[in-house]
């Protein structure tokens, strides 16, 4: 059996993969938190790579965060970033490591991009300003990947995901994304007995929603592909695939369903003082449903699911 080491295995995304692994019966999972290993640290993290010697690594490490986290702290978002990849993706190379797969986002693509964005809309144009820095780092984590399947023959696989949630997700008042911020209030509106959900923006733009879930089976799906199929679609660079629904909804949609959800009854507010990032970001995802994978979970069942697990973390999550 394959040892795979799945880096961020602690996070939204690293453990909905790490379950799906499991969940298939893998018996070589390798994790370590970041108090354990600090993917910053080039010298801990060649020590790891050389000492476990995986087989395959699965990126899901990163310093990750809504736009409001993005455009306050973006001197961390891209030195984090960069350092994360270059050490994991450098010291596994280093490690003979053959096969990896990094997540990168939808934010690489140009603020103003033809919709839906498929995957050579890569470096058309200028980023949106609120998240350049972690997008520049998402973009070299692509240009790595590339570079080491070009220069040395690996296979480095990278997906970009478009906006996620679900359980285990950054429920943090300011520095989540959007869907998991509305959660928490609408559910505090609802238990205060408040009037008035204020929405950050004008709520106007536009955004797709995907299913940790999904993503993770997304993810398994991209790393078991052969190499062939993976080679098809994604020539001649051998570069990324988008992840995705292929479907959007404006934020002010997505409240009324949030309200919806968690049984507000009150009003909605626009704060237009914050800023609303880019207007539209829809995947094009005609290579993933080429090679045979389609999301299946529906927005609205999945907003349900993730606040009935919101209700079950009690008050652990609402006291950060
Ligand atoms: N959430 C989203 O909407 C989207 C996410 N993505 C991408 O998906 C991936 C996973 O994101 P997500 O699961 O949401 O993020 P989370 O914040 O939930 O998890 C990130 C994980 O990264 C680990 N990590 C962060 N910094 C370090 C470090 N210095 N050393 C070791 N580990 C570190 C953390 O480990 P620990 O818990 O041990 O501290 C954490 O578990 C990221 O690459 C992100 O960019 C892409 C598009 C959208
Ligand atoms: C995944 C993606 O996530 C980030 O980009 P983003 O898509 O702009 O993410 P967001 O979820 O934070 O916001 C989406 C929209 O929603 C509006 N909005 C309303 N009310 C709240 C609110 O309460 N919180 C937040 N965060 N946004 C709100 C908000 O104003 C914006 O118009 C990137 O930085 C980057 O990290 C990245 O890759």
């Amino acid at each position: 059996m394959a040892k795979i080491y799945v880096a961020g295995h602690r996070g939204m995304v690293g453990s909905a993969i790490l379950r799906q692994l499991e969940a298939r019966g893998s018996d070589g999972l390798i994790t370590r938190s970041s108090a354990e290993l600090d993917l910053t640290d080039q010298a801990a993290v060649r020590d790891f790579m050389q000492t476990e010697r995986p087989d395959v690594v699965v990126l899901a490490a990163a310093k990750v965060g809504g736009i409001h986290a993005n455009n306050t702290y973006p001197a961390d978002f891209i030195h984090d970033n960069l350092l994360i990849e270059v050490n994991v993706i450098g010291q596994a190379h280093a490690a003979g490591v053959q096969k990896l797969l990094q997540l990168g986002s939808s934010c690489i693509y140009p603020r103003e991009v033809p919709q839906p964005m498929a995957e050579d809309a890569l470096l058309t144009g200028v980023l949106e300003p609120t998240n350049e820095p972690y997008a520049v780092a998402k973009i070299a984590g692509i240009k790595l990947c590339e570079s080491f399947n070009r220069q040395h023959g690996r296979d480095y696989r990278s997906v970009m995901p478009t906006n996620l949630y679900g359980p285990g997700d950054n429920f943090h008042p300011e520095n989540s994304h959007v869907l998991p911020a509305l959660i928490r209030r609408f559910h505090d509106a609802v238990e205060a007995g408040a009037e008035e959900v204020v929405i950050w923006g004008s709520g106007k733009p536009r955004r797709e929603f995907l299913h940790v879930d999904d993503m993770a089976a997304a993810s398994v799906f991209v790393m078991d592909l052969d190499a062939e199929a993976y080679a098809r679609e994604t020539r001649p660079m051998l570069s990324h695939i988008n992840v995705g629904t292929g479907t959007d909804i404006s934020i002010a949609e997505l409240a009324g369903m949030v309200a919806d959800v968690t049984g507000f009854k009150g009003q909605l507010s626009f704060d237009a003082s914050k800023p609303d990032g880019t207007m539209r970001k829809l995947m094009d995802v005609s290579r993933l449903s080429r090679l045979g994978w389609t999301a299946s979970i529906g927005l609205r069942e999945g907003i349900a699911e993730t606040y009935g697990w919101y209700l079950r973390q009690a008050g652990s999550l609402r006291s950060k």
